[in-house]
């Protein structure tokens, strides 16, 4: 059972991934957070897998997640493997810790632990990655997922991550800055280049944007970026951080899979 979150595509392609080699079913958290399930309840069979895939988001994971997480049940966990998987442009910092800490909560202990360094989609400060280096890490994190995998399988208690530099300060002091700022849309805004398709309103993660006949953002926003990556006509702005910035999504995951996942409850 592998629970994920994404905000253009890379988490999902790891999260599929791995559901795909180890034989596991995928869940996405976004499209249960925003069901009327209030309590998000799941029975394991006898040794099965549990993981956890999402983006970071300023050294720590997606609030979403860690939403998910304080209501999460998991009847019949009797020590199963659990892992998480994290996705970045480069670094992690502490994250692990938090996710350790907040499935402890659980009474769930964390197996192992990776990071995976894909393109990074974060332009609100700095750019995409050139072609170049976006095709060099896509393809570094297919071979990251073949030892993830082999590890998986044999369920090796480990934690490979890059860190970074002074990880205490990134996720002890800049990752709680970050969250008490994200959910401000006030920034968001639609060029006249916006034809009304409602692609934004679709790959929202949140169910935070309306589109009227631009779009409208409301106030639960945890700045995946899905709405400007996604936005076919790159229409999407955030104040001036994005104008003359590139927008990425994840190459293996079209716009109508990403969206597909996002709807399935399960
Ligand atoms: C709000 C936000 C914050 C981010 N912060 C970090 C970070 O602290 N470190 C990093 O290496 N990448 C960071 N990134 C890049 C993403 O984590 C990375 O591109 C990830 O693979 C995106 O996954 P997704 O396509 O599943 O959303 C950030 C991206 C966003 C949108």
């Amino acid at each position: 059972m592998i629970f994920y979150f994404s905000g253009t595509g890379n988490s999902l392609y790891v999260a599929k991934n791995i559901a795909e080699h180890n034989n596991e079913k995928l869940i996405s958290v976004a499209a249960v957070v925003n069901s009327s399930i209030n309590h998000y309840e799941y029975t394991l069979k006898e040794n099965e897998l549990v993981g956890f895939v999402c983006p970071i988001y300023a050294w720590g994971p997606p609030k979403p997640l860690l939403d998910f997480i304080n209501k999460l049940k998991l009847n019949n966990y009797h020590g199963n493997y659990v892992f998480a998987v994290v996705t970045c442009g480069s670094n992690i910092g502490n994250t692990m810790k938090i996710f350790t800490a907040r499935l402890r909560k659980k009474n769930i202990s964390l197996s192992s632990g990776y990071s995976v360094i894909m393109p990074s989609n974060y332009i609100l400060m700095g750019n995409v990655d050139s072609k170049e280096i976006e095709k060099e890490k896509l393809s570094e994190a297919d071979r990251t997922l073949l030892y993830i995998n082999g590890s998986i399988r044999q369920k090796r208690k480990e934690f490979l991550i890059e860190k970074g530099r002074l990880p205490w300060l990134l996720t002890g002091i800049i990752n709680p800055l970050f969250s008490k700022n994200a959910s401000n849309t006030s920034k968001f805004y639609a060029t006249d280049q916006c034809n009304g398709c409602g692609i934004c309103e679709k790959v929202c993660n949140c169910r935070n944007i309306k589109v009227k006949e631009k779009p409208e953002w409301r106030q639960q926003c945890t700045q995946c970026l899905a709405c400007i990556n996604y936005c076919p006509a790159k229409a999407i702005q955030y104040g001036k951080a994005t104008e003359n910035k590139g927008r990425y999504t994840n190459p293996n995951i079209s716009v109508n899979e990403f969206v597909q996942h996002q709807l399935q409850v399960m």
